[in-house]
């Protein structure tokens, strides 16, 4: 018996009642109210669960973590011997999953709770009449030790922050945006606002473009713009607040962690940071803080100034098509992203949240197909990676211990809540997105005619047991099944990146490329 197999038929224990969330009766009640999705659009309600799916279908066990008050998962704890491998302590946070989901939500994904036809994208390709879903994770990990520094994270009005901004935001409207390039700080620059392209749980994303410069890098730039949980903007906490405290504290960590590795890095397959609307973001290591103490009611914008992909997300562009890409541009696109990790790895950063949302495209698929057979192919890249919200610096054998990904892409072994090697949980998450664009599926999700009793199965739980199959490819030969089949497995077989990298199905391509 495997040690997933083992741990799923262990005796039942009872279900201990999680602080912050409802009970039973209360999670009826949630599943029967309509949620929102994240343009406040009204999705179908929720199906209120029969009798035979409101049963537990996985046990909980808790052997060794006495102390242990709360179910993070369907998991059981279990503490390793690190030896000699440098670790900081368990974080017993839940897992940070949810992209438009509700609490109520994410205890039934812990308590392996039936909700059939609750998700929206299941299949990569969503059904007419759903809108599709994201999945995101919160970049509010705790793995530093903080100054009592833990805390929730949510949205909030920006505008409520300009008005009463810092030094460097004076200038700034909602149309016009002064910034920084660089280690540029004596020049600032401006660039008009041209439209939205895109938006996640902690960020708005928009277009600008130079007004006064003539260097091509700069000329389209992408703003991401930090969306500030919403008690940061609540005047009369400021200082008083213990909540206001620790969000600050979290905010700050996980924005100068994005900030100094995207400074840090210099690859053609990273999305690359350009400037900054107030250098203080960069130059200070409590930037919020200092922020704070210069102006006490109010935070002001952070504008990050980011190299600007044209052609949008990877999932949103397999969408628009309706999936079905060819081989050969599966092939191009999965080689850079191995490009990207294989140098994130070697400059000791492990990125935390690959995923298709996450892969920005340089170019429409319409245009790469056109220059395919032009010597420009080989010479551009295609794609660069982004959202380095959950990124971490790691030294050599450093295990890491917070609980973050995206659902549809974490590693069973961060299920697990054991600590875990990011390198390898990276490279199951490529696992994910090969699969994904060769199948036009994710790998856990239902089965395709998949029965009201698989539907009911959490998706946490296929992947604690790797339950995954080939079903369009199943009679294929091509080389990059591999991959899939080797990432998408225990992590003592799992392939490093430089396997994959190694492997023909990437090494065939990267070899023909010029610019990396
Ligand atoms: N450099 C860019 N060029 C073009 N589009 C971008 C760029 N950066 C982000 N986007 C768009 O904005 C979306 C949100 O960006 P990003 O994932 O960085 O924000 P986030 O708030 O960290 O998201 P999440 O909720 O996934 O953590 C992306 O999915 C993409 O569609």
């Amino acid at each position: 018996m495997d040690e997933f197999s083992r741990l799923f038929s262990q005796p039942k224990t009872p279900q201990l009642k999680q602080d912050g969330f409802s009970d039973s009766t209360d999670k009826q009640q949630e599943r029967t109210s309509p949620i929102k999705n994240k343009e406040g659009n009204q999705k179908a309600p929720f199906i209120v669960p029969t009798s035979e799916t409101c049963t537990t279908p996985l046990t909980v066990s808790i052997p060794t973590f006495e102390n242990v008050q709360t179910l993070p998962t369907p998991m059981t704890y279990t503490p390793l011997s690190p030896g000699n491998l440098s670790m900081s302590p368990i974080d017993q946070s839940s897992l940070n999953i949810p992209k438009r989901r509700s609490h109520a939500r994410l205890l039934d994904d812990m308590l392996s709770i039936a909700q059939p036809n609750q998700r929206v994208v299941s299949e990569l390709v969503a059904p007419a009449n759903l809108l599709p879903q994201r999945v995101v994770s919160l970049p509010t990990v705790a793995e530093e030790t903080f100054n009592s520094d833990s805390a929730a994270d949510s949205n909030t009005s920006k505008k409520s922050c300009l008005s009463e901004s810092g030094d460097y935001t004076d200038k700034y409207d909602d149309e016009t945006l002064q910034g920084f390039l660089l280690d540029h700080w004596d020049q600032p620059l401006l660039w008009r606002k041209v439209r939205p392209i895109g938006s996640g749980n902690f960020s708005n994303v928009l277009l600008y473009e130079s007004m006064d410069q003539s260097d091509p890098k700069s000329a389209q730039v992408a703003v991401k713009r930090l969306k500030y949980p919403e008690e940061l903007s609540h005047v009369e906490q400021i200082n008083t607040s213990l909540r206001y405290k620790e969000t600050l504290s979290r905010l700050e960590n996980s924005l100068t962690r994005e900030l100094q590795v995207l400074k840090s890095l210099n690859h053609p397959c990273i999305v690359k940071l350009l400037g900054i609307n107030n250098p203080i973001f960069i130059t200070s290591k409590k930037p919020l803080h200092d922020l704070i103490k210069k102006n006490p009611r109010a935070l002001p914008p952070c504008d990050m100034i980011m190299s600007y992909c044209s052609a949008g997300d990877l999932l949103a562009a397999v969408m628009a098509r309706n999936g079905g890409l060819e081989l050969w541009l599966i092939q191009r696109i999965f080689a850079e992203l191995a490009l990207a990790v294989k140098y994130l790895h070697e400059s000791n950063v492990i990125h935390r949240d690959l995923k298709l949302e996450n892969a920005l495209l340089k170019y429409t698929f319409d245009d790469i197909n056109s220059f395919k057979d032009s010597p420009i192919y080989y010479r551009q890249n295609v794609i660069e990676l982004a959202d380095f919200g959950l990124c971490k610096k790691i030294e050599n054998d450093e295990m890491c211990t917070a609980r973050c990904g995206s659902e549809d892409y974490v590693s069973p072994e961060i299920l697990m809540g054991v600590p875990y090697d990011g390198h390898l949980s990276d490279t199951w998450a490529l696992g994910v997105i090969l699969y994904s664009l060769f199948e036009d599926r994710l790998p856990f999700d239902p089965p395709p005619n998949a029965s009201m009793r698989q539907r009911s199965r959490a998706t946490s739980h296929r992947i604690a047991r790797f339950d995954w199959r080939w079903y369009r490819l199943s009679d294929d030969t091509n080389t990059g099944k591999k991959i899939v089949e080797n990432t998408l497995t225990r992590k003592n077989q799992r392939w490093s990146i430089d396997e994959i990298y190694d492997s023909p199905f990437v090494k065939d391509i990267v070899d023909k490329l010029d610019f990396s």
